[in-house]
C-alpha cells in the first residue's frame, strides 16, 4: 500500500508571499522537425512538498546536498493536531500519542489542516512550539514533517522552531499533504534532490504501509 503525501506542483500553485511563482515553458516542442518535448521550470527551492536545509536560515548552515539522507527514509508516525491555534503544543501531540500504545518512531508527521488548501495561499497556519521540538529531540526523533508551509508562523522573523530543530540536528519536511492519511505508523520515503549549495529541495513524499 502506497500513499502519496506530496503537494501537486503546477503554474498558479500557492507560494510563500513574495517568493518566486512556479512557471514552465517549452524549450522544444514535438512537431515535424523536433522529436521531443523539453521544458524549463522556474521555481523556488521551497515549492510544494520540500526539505529545508539549515542554510535556509543560517549563513554557515549545511546545504541540501550535504544532508544525511537517513532521516528521510524509515518508520514514521502520523498524528492529527487540528484546530491548534497559533502553535501546535507539546500537550496536544502528547494527547494524540497517548492514544497509541507503541513506542514513538524516529520520525513524526503532524497534520494541522482539516483540508489542505492546494489551490490557494493561506497564512493562518499554526507554528510548531519549541517546547514540542525539544521534547521530540529527547525522544530520539530525527525528522519532523508538517502539512503547513512552515514550522514557524508566517510573520515570524526569528524562526524559533527552525532554529530549535537545527540545534538538535533534526530534519524537516514542509507542505506535506496529509488530508487522507489516518493516524498511525508507516514507512516514509521523501528524498531531497542533490542540489549543490542550495537551501532547500522539493521532494516526492510517500508513505508505505508497514
Ligand atoms: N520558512 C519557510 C519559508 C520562508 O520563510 C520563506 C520562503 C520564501 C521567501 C521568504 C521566506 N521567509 C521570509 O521571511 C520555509 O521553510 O519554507
Ligand atoms: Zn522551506
Ligand atoms: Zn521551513
Amino acid at each position: 500500500m502506497l500513499l502519496d503525501i506530496s503537494m501537486p506542483v503546477f503554474s498558479g500553485m500557492p507560494i510563500w508571499p513574495g517568493d518566486t511563482p512556479f512557471s514552465t515553458e517549452f524549450t522544444w516542442q514535438l512537431e515535424n522537425d523536433c522529436p521531443v518535448n523539453v521544458s524549463r521550470m522556474t521555481l523556488s527551492t521551497h515549492s510544494g512538498t520540500h526539505a529545508d536545509a539549515p542554510l535556509h536560515y543560517q549563513s554557515d548552515g549545511c546545504a541540501v546536498d550535504q544532508l544525511s539522507l537517513t532521516p528521510y527514509l524509515g518508520v514514521c508516525r502520523v498524528v492529527h493536531c487540528l484546530d491548534a491555534g497559533t502553535h501546535v503544543s507539546l500537550a496536544q501531540v502528547q494527547n494524540r500519542l497517548q492514544t497509541m500504545n507503541t513506542p514513538l518512531p524516529a520520525r513524526l508527521l503532524i497534520r494541522t489542516w482539516h483540508v489542505n488548501p492546494i489551490e490557494t495561499w493561506r497564512s493562518d497556519f499554526p507554528g510548531i512550539s519549541v517546547e514540542l521540538i525539544n521534547w521530540l529531540a529527547e525522544q530520539g526523533v530525527c525528522l519532523l514533517g508538517v502539512d503547513s508551509a512552515s514550522l514557524d508562523p508566517v510573520a515570524s522573523k526569528t524562526l524559533d522552531a527552525h532554529h530549535a530543530l537545527a540545534h538538535h540536528g533534526m530534519a524537516v519536511l514542509e507542505n506535506l499533504l496529509l488530508d487522507h492519511v489516518p493516524e498511525g505508523d508507516y514507512e516514509l520515503i521523501a528524498l531531497p534532490l542533490k542540489l549543490l549549495h542550495l537551501d532547500a529541495s522539493p521532494v516526492r513524499a510517500i508513505l508505505r504501509g508497514l
